[in-house]
């Protein structure tokens, strides 16, 4: 039997996102790091997940890396094929949704697809095409700060537009609440002028609707929320067997660390709440440009205060201040330093035998990942909607949790660190 379900995601936190929900609708998911060399069996999943950390690579080069995903999906005949991007649509102004997009439905011979950020259970609905984070427009929800994808525009017809080929149109909330038929009618009439459609999305029984209604579509894009609804169309169609699939993941002894590069608005609660009761040690993208400090430093730091509890690193900051370094670093620059510091250290720290890591940050993740060099992820307990515990398989099992920008609660990093035990 085919995989049914086979996925891109554009980050590797919107992955394990993804994953996440999958096998809480039942389905049995294999998540891998990047593109696999070969062929793997796959004749025990229902779904395959492939992390990319493609979000913010220029237009030209998330493409190629996501249709070389898409060749490699295609040998399993997947059902239908999933581009995962952010649930705040987090892109830079030339993409990559619009592009990738555009790339995949070439590949896959097709004219129409749906545009479906939603996940309402973390408080993204859309309405009239326009995206809420909460109570806010996305474009005062906090995403207008984010360092490398500011969200300045909550109508998602407009941003689609300026990144893709096609024309946006939007199928509203009165359409979508009359339900299947209503809504696949609907696709059928705007695919004669369109190439995409915006679905206003309120509820996950918004995302049963137009699950069911996608049926017939190849290339489905969103949020992590659409793959409840793709799920249950499966499932209704007797296609898998439901049940709980979070994997039981290894009993993992070792020191934990957590490490924050998100600067969103949740996480700069959750750093500040973790720092008081732990020590933690601030990253400097500055600092560490001027050669002020150096990795060595914070190893010397580690290993004198790791016998304290769980320690943190974070170069975690507020708006004001990240404006400040870009101006002097530059935008890329500063996040590429940022990044490839907590790589580097995660990497070190690896080696002095920390087998736990909670992360915060998707493109952080990518970088983190990356350098432990797992190629696939089991998918164990959620420990906040969209964020799994996770085991990286491997000669020793390590744990990690992958936490996007603006998920879980003030105390997510203790409630992950507890799961860990
Ligand atoms: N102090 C800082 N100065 C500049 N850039 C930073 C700083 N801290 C973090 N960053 C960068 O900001 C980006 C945050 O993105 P990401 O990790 O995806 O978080 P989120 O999940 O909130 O989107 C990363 O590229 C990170 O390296
Ligand atoms: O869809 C989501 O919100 C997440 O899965 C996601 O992609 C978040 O990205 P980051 O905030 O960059 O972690």
């Amino acid at each position: 039997m085919s995989v049914l379900l086979g996925c891109i995601a554009d980050d590797f936190t919107g992955a394990t996102d993804l994953a996440s929900f999958l096998v809480k609708s039942g389905m049995r998911t294999v998540q891998l790091i990047g593109v696999p060399d070969s062929s793997i069996d796959l004749s025990e999943a229902d779904a395959v997940v492939i992390a990319l950390k493609s979000r913010t690579l220029p237009a030209s080069q998330a493409i190629e890396e996501s249709v070389a995903a898409l060749e490699w999906l295609k040998q399993y005949q997947c059902e239908q094929y999933y581009f995962k991007y952010c649930s705040t649509f987090d892109s830079t102004k030339e993409g990559n949704i619009g592009p990738v997009t555009d790339a995949l439905l070439d590949n896959l011979g097709e004219e129409f697809t749906i545009i479906c950020p939603s996940l309402p259970v973390n408080g993204r609905t859309v309405y009239k095409g326009h995206l809420f984070v909460n109570d806010d427009l996305l474009h005062e929800s906090g995403m207008q700060n984010h360092p490398l994808t500011p969200m300045t525009d909550a109508n998602l017809m407009r941003v689609m537009a300026s990144q893709a080929r096609g024309k946006v149109g939007v199928v509203p909330f009165e359409t979508i609440s009359e339900g299947a038929d209503r809504i696949k009618e609907a696709f059928t009439k705007l695919a004669q002028t369109h190439r995409y459609a915006v679905v206003d999305t309120l509820s996950n029984d918004d995302l049963y609707r137009i699950g069911k209604a996608c049926t017939n579509l190849k290339l489905l894009t969103g949020g992590s929320g659409l793959s409840v609804g793709l799920a249950k169309n499966f499932e209704d169609k007797g296609l898998f067997n439901i049940k709980d699939n979070s994997a039981e993941l290894s009993k993992v002894q070792g020191d934990a660390i957590v490490l924050s590069g998100s600067c969103s608005v949740m996480t700069q609660k959750q750093v500040a709440r973790f720092k008081e009761n732990n020590l933690s040690k601030k990253i400097s993208p500055l600092d560490i440009a001027s050669g002020a400090i150096a990795l060595e430093d914070y190893l010397t730091w580690f290993d004198e205060h790791r016998d304290t509890g769980t320690v943190m690193f974070y170069a975690t900051d507020t708006p004001e201040n990240i404006k400040n370094i870009q101006a002097v670093l530059g935008v890329e620059k500063a996040s590429e330093i940022v990044e490839t510091f907590m790589a580097d250290l995660v990497t070190a720290l690896d080696n002095r035998g920390v087998t736990k890591f909670v992360i915060a940050g998707g493109e952080t993740s990518g970088a983190v990942i990356k350098a432990l060099k797992p190629t696939m992820l089991k998918i164990g307990a959620s420990i906040a909607p969209g964020v799994p515990l996770a085991e990286m398989t491997g000669d020793t099992p390590k744990l990690v949790a992958l936490k996007s920008g603006n998920f879980g609660d003030e105390t997510f990093f203790e409630k992950a660190l507890e799961m860990m035990l």
